[in-house]
This record gives C-alpha cells, sequence and structure tokens, in this order.
C-alpha cells in the first residue's frame, strides 16, 4: 500500500507580521504627483512624507546610499528586489586621528523614505546589530515593502524623477494629494541644511593640509583624505575659503544634495579661487559641478539622473593614476549634471564623458594652464560601489605634497602590489566592540 509522505516546508518568512515588528500590519501607499499610486505595507516609522522619487540600481551598499547626504529630500527606490539582508552595522568607530567616527556615509538616515520590492526581515551579517525595519523605525524614516518597484522605476525613467508622497496608516486610505501640495525639496537650499556650520579638523598631524569644502560630504571622502595622511579642515559651503587659502596645500569640493544652483554663491568666490591660486582643487559630484559653474559652464537637471554603481565612463584625458581611452565603472548619484559646450572655457577640457548617456563625467584644467583642477561627476570613493578610481584620491594628495613641497611631481610608477593595499585599506571593515 501506498502511504503518502507530506513533507513540511516551513513557512516563508518574507513579508510575515510576526518577523516585522509592531508596524508590519499598517498599510502605505507611494502616491506620484503623475497621477499613479502603488499600495503596500509599512515596515518603518509610522508617518507619511513627501520627496522627490529617485531610483537606484545599485546591488547592495543599502545602508551606505541611506546615509548619503546628497539623498535628503528624497524618496529612494531600491531597483534591486531583496533589500536588508545583512541588516545594519552600528554605526560608530572608535575615535582616532586616522578616522572619522562613523561606519556609515553619515552620522544617520539621509533620504526621506525608502521604498523596496521585498524588505528582508531576517539579516546576516557578523557587523549587523539590527534589522533595516529597525533602523528605519528608529531613525523615524518611513518606508514601505510589498510594492512593484520594476514599474516604478520604468514610470521614474520615462515622465523623469517625480514629486512623491509616502502615505502611512490611516493616512494610507485617504485620497491622493492635490498637485500643488506636493513638497519639492529643489526649491530648498538643502546644502545648508547638510553642512557643518563651523570648521573642524580632522587628523591635524598629517602632513599635508587640505580643506574642504561641506556640501553634505560623505564620510568616505573624509576618511580616504585622511587615511592618505592628509590633515583636513572641514569647511561650511559657504565659508569664505579666500581668506584662510594661504593656509592650504589643497582644495577639496564634497558632493551635496539639491539643486546646484542654489551654491552660485561658493562658485563665485570658487571663481577667485581658481583665477588668483595655483594649488590643486579636487571637487566630487556637487563639488565638480561647483568647479564647472565656477570655470563657466552651465548645470542643468537631467530627466532621472544617475544613481547606481555601474555606471561606465570613459576618459578623455589622461591625468596621475587616469588614462584617457579606459573606461572606468563608478559609483553614482546625481540629478545635475554639466552642459557639454563647445568649446569648452578657455583652460578647461573634458576628462570623462558617461559610456550610457554622453554625460559630462570630468572636467579638469588644462596642462598649458599651470593649473590643477578636477571635477569629476561620479564618487571615486564609491561607498558603495567599484574602486576603479579610488588612486585618483591618492593622485590628489600627492599634487598637495609635491606642491608643498615643490618637489618635481614623478609619474606614478606603482606595481599592482602597492594599488592593492591602499584600496584595501579603503574597504576593510572597521571592527567595533558590540555589546552582547
Ligand atoms: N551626489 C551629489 O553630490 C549630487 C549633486 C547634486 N545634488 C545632483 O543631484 O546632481
Amino acid at each position: 500500500m501506498l502511504t503518502r509522505t507530506i513533507i513540511r516546508i516551513p513557512a516563508l518568512t518574507r513579508g510575515l507580521a510576526t518577523h516585522a515588528g509592531p508596524n508590519a500590519a499598517l498599510p502605505a501607499v507611494l502616491h506620484l504627483k503623475t497621477g499613479q499610486s502603488f499600495t503596500g505595507r509599512s515596515f518603518g516609522a509610522p508617518k507619511s512624507v513627501f520627496g522627490e522619487t529617485v531610483f537606484s540600481t545599485s546591488i547592495t551598499s543599502y545602508t551606505e546610499s541611506m546615509t548619503d547626504p546628497s539623498y535628503r529630500g528624497q524618496i529612494l527606490v531600491f531597483t534591486t528586489p531583496l533589500i536588508g539582508n545583512y541588516g545594519v552595522p552600528l554605526n560608530q568607530t572608535p575615535i582616532d586621528s586616522q578616522d572619522v567616527g562613523v561606519v556609515l556615509e553619515s552620522s544617520g538616515i539621509q533620504c526621506t523614505a525608502v521604498v523596496v520590492a521585498d524588505v528582508a526581515e531576517k539579516f546576516s551579517h557578523h557587523s549587523a546589530v539590527e534589522s533595516l525595519a529597525s533602523w528605519c523605525r528608529r531613525s523615524n524614516i518611513p518606508a514601505i515593502t510589498g510594492v512593484d518597484t520594476r514599474a516604478i522605476t520604468r514610470l521614474l525613467r520615462d515622465q523623469g524623477t517625480t514629486l512623491g508622497r509616502l502615505a502611512v496608516g490611516a493616512d494610507a486610505s485617504a485620497p491622493a494629494p492635490e498637485a500643488h501640495q506636493y513638497w519639492d525639496p529643489t526649491e530648498e537650499n538643502l546644502v545648508d541644511q547638510t553642512s557643518t556650520k563651523a570648521p573642524y579638523d580632522l587628523n591635524p598631524t598629517g602632513d599635508v593640509k587640505i580643506a574642504v569644502l561641506d556640501f553634505g560630504a560623505k564620510a568616505n571622502i573624509l576618511r580616504s583624505l585622511v587615511r592618505r595622511n592628509a590633515a583636513v579642515t572641514v569647511l561650511p559651503w559657504n565659508y569664505d575659503f579666500n581668506a584662510v587659502r594661504d593656509q592650504f596645500d589643497g582644495l577639496f569640493l564634497s558632493n551635496g544634495p539639491g539643486d546646484p544652483g542654489h551654491c552660485m554663491e561658493a562658485a563665485l568666490k570658487l571663481r577667485k579661487t581658481l583665477q588668483e591660486w595655483n594649488k590643486p582643487v579636487f571637487g566630487i559630484c556637487m563639488g565638480h559641478q561647483i568647479i564647472g559653474m565656477a570655470a563657466g559652464l552651465e548645470a542643468y537637471r537631467m530627466t532621472f539622473g544617475n544613481r547606481g554603481h555601474n555606471q561606465p565612463v570613459l576618459a578623455l584625458a589622461s591625468a596621475g593614476s587616469i588614462k584617457a581611452g579606459r573606461v572606468y565603472v563608478t559609483s553614482q548619484n546625481h540629478q545635475y549634471a554639466l552642459k557639454l559646450s563647445d568649446p569648452f572655457p578657455e583652460g578647461w577640457e573634458p576628462f570623462f564623458i558617461n559610456c550610457n548617456d554622453s554625460s559630462v563625467e570630468g572636467i579638469k584644467s588644462t596642462p598649458e594652464s599651470g593649473k590643477k583642477v578636477w571635477g569629476v561627476q561620479f564618487h571615486p570613493e564609491s561607498a558603495g560601489g567599484p574602486l576603479d578610481t579610488i588612486e585618483m584620491f591618492t593622485d590628489f594628495v600627492t599634487e598637495c605634497r609635491a606642491h608643498r613641497l615643490q618637489l618635481p611631481l614623478k609619474t606614478t610608477t606603482a606595481t599592482m602590489a602597492d594599488r592593492i593595499e591602499p584600496v584595501f585599506r579603503d574597504v576593510a571593515p572597521q571592527r567595533v566592540a558590540v555589546a552582547a
């Protein structure tokens, strides 16, 4: 006689209220200003918010993206379906002169809300101390799961970055807001809200002095400078650098949130710096846009921007570790870009171009200009993402050092072993004691 064997498969934990904590049952709806609504479940704070809805194609590093100050004011949609599976680390490092005090990109979540297809409620990682849901709730950030992020992404690609509202709990059953009720974060000067209010120093015993204009700097930018033994002074975004520039060997302009048009004041001050000061200057993302504006280029708003860790850029010129003709895979998070002008402003040349959409990915001073100024739209410090261009930090610090010591700069003859070690240092996890 045949017996029937019943195999009991443990219930899938996806989406079960028992694993997601007290908020799991709350309904949530993502409304877009263009009229579409997506219904799912809340897994974050029980509150509703407005924001600019953007998507990122990054597969990992949700913790770094969410703490990147450039996402301020934005409802961040992850295209990767399963988010949260390695949890969230303790965001604190032992304070020493070579570190900046945090593991992630700033001290807390910067985006306004997160949207995922399927939140992982069980997490596993040696450094994780809590789940994504618990982190969002503790940080008062609303979050939605169980929505079709493919459909949302297609809409955002077609119609462009769109204002949105994440309605949670009782608000989820209210009608969608009227068009005029949506909050547009780009109308505000988000840089002013994010930047340090007062100057501060990192690694003061470093052998080369670099000023950082802070438009909303990611921690890994500061780490990448101090780990190359720079003494870093972080200045507010609108600080009068020209008044103190003689104290520094180089100037760095950071990334930052929102519309670069709000930073025209910084661009005008930088124009004077570039006219009167010959020391190295390096800018990333917002910093690059401000260098471009100071050079006379125009910044424009892209349709949906570039956010992800797989953006290929072609180098059009060689400088330091960068070789013309090579394609580098880069980490990006931006909505604005510099307009390609023909001719380029005198003394400037294109440095990189995006292989997907041909947007300007970098500019540099020409060899004839006698200056050492570079701006890149992508993130060489890449937290997270590929480290193809991380050596641009070594190039910059080396230029600053050579300038200070007035040494002729030698061409890099680094071996592969020389190149691997500093890269590894940048990605090595910080070990911190976690209370049991
Ligand atoms: N990461 C950044 O610095 C972004 C710059 C600017 N806020 C943009 O969206 O283009």
